[in-house]
């Protein structure tokens, strides 16, 4: 079992209001008025450890951290995706962490898909000034918008490694429209964030499963798919404020893809334990 070093711990997360206050465009002051900004310049570290220097000395940042970062950004060195997307960017933590990655590791792309632009914005800053515009793309709009537009316009054909770190009863409904459009096949990874906090049972069942009982549970696919009732209120709502209802589209996905799945034990930024998901889709059958 790893060990979260509670000197590196970022602020408590506050219980209401916790993200989408104006703290995303305090960072981006907090990051351009540093003394050593021109050093931090086209250096995704340094810009990563000012971001973190916010979220440990000033307000929580709901971002995936240092220790699960580790996980990920091991995963990128073994996997070394061509194209890699992560489907929730926020301040753009994880797609400077990974986008960096990508690009040591050869790779051509790292798509960042976030529906608030405000946090759009905050991420395309940043990865100019750490010097990645070259491989990171910022799409805003909502996941499967996004997926599908990318999918039409023929920018996206297959995800090597996708990271889901979004709203998270749309981890699954977009893991099933990755698969119907063919984007995730045989050979792709998918690493799925806070599977222990605040959890996601539906995620866990759909990638653990048999081929045979994904192909008993399409048939019960009605066309209805709200939140799964397994959420808390707190997280099916969690973007309420913003967006309003929540519409997710019941899918179907491809039930003849077997993934091979682990659980990867870590910690939140602030310490509190937390696993990634990480999943390799090793066949499919007929
Ligand atoms: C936990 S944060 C992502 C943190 C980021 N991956 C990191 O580690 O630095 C979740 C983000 O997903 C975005 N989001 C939520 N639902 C979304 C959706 N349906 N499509 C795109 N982005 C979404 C939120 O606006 C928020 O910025």
């Amino acid at each position: 079992m790893p060990e979260f070093n509670q000197q590196n711990a970022y602020a408590s997360q506050e219980e209401d209001v916790f993200f989408d206050d104006g703290r995303e465009i305090e960072l981006l002051h907090f990051v351009y008025s540093r003394p050593d900004i021109n050093e931090i310049r086209g250096n995704p570290e340094k810009v990563l450890a000012a971001i973190d220097e916010y979220g440990r000395t000033k307000k929580y940042l709901m971002n995936v951290g240092e220790d699960k970062g580790r996980i990920v950004t091991d995963l990128i060195a073994k996997v070394k995706p061509e194209t890699m997307v992560e489907l929730g960017g926020y301040v753009g933590y994880s797609c400077l962490l990974f986008g960096h990655a990508v690009k040591k590791s050869g790779g051509k792309r790292y798509y960042s898909l976030e529906r608030n632009p405000e946090f759009g914005a905050v991420i395309a800053s940043l990865a100019a000034l750490a010097g990645l515009s070259d491989v990171v793309k910022v799409e805003i709009g909502s996941s499967d918008a996004s997926i599908q537009r990318l999918y039409d316009s023929g920018a996206l054909k297959h995800i090597d490694l996708m990271f889901l770190d979004h709203y998270k009863p749309a981890y699954t409904t977009d893991l099933k429209l990755c698969e119907e459009l063919k984007l995730i096949s045989k050979g792709s990874v998918l690493a799925a964030d806070n599977v222990i906090k605040p959890g996601n049972p539906p995620y866990l069942e759909y990638v653990r499963s048999s081929v045979e009982e994904k192909r008993k549970r399409v048939q019960e696919v009605n066309g209805h798919a709200g939140p799964d009732e397994r959420f808390q209120q707190k997280t099916a709502g969690q973007y309420a404020k913003r967006e309003g209802e929540e519409k997710l589209s019941a899918r179907k996905g491809n039930p003849n893809l077997v993934y091979k799945s682990e659980l990867c034990h870590s910690f939140e930024p602030t310490g509190e334990p937390d696993a990634v998901e990480i999943s390799r889709c090793v066949d499919e059958e007929s």
